[in-house]
């Protein structure tokens, strides 16, 4: 499986497991996010975020990188429920990203009207 099949694969099961689709909040984590509502996944991902902060803090000191591809892995997998969540997958991301391919961060910033 690629990657970006993983992604989608994941996406799938997530959509699953929605209220509206029989997800089982006894049975499944996601089931239990999405029932429980958009506080409980928020903030998770606000935890999750500040723990790839420490985790990478940590390789900085010389720490292990492992650490941090499963914190990362951890913010991943909450954002994608919060997309799903919100009618949005991760290939709404990944079309954006494509959008901005080639696109200079600097560029970007000085074409947009407010700066
Ligand atoms: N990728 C994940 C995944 N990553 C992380 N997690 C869960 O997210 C939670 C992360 O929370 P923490 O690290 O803060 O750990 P914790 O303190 O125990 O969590 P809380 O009690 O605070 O919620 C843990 O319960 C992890 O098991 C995940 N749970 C599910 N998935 C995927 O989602 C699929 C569907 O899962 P279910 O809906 O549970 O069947 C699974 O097959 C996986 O592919």
């Amino acid at each position: 499986m690629t990657q970006e099949n993983t992604l989608a694969a994941l996406a799938a099961v997530i959509e699953s497991r929605k209220p509206t689709n029989g997800g089982n909040p006894e049975t499944s984590y996601v089931a239990r996010l999405l029932a429980k509502g958009s506080d409980s996944f928020l903030k998770k991902i606000g935890e999750e975020a500040t723990e790839v902060v420490m985790a990478a803090k940590d390789v900085d000191y010389g720490a292990d990188k492992d650490k941090l591809v499963y914190e990362v892995a951890d913010l991943w997998f909450h954002s994608m429920v919060m997309l799903a969540h919100y009618g949005l997958s991760a290939q709404d991301v990944l079309r954006e990203l494509a959008r901005r391919e080639g696109l200079s961060g600097l560029v970007e910033k000085a074409q947009r009207s407010d700066s």
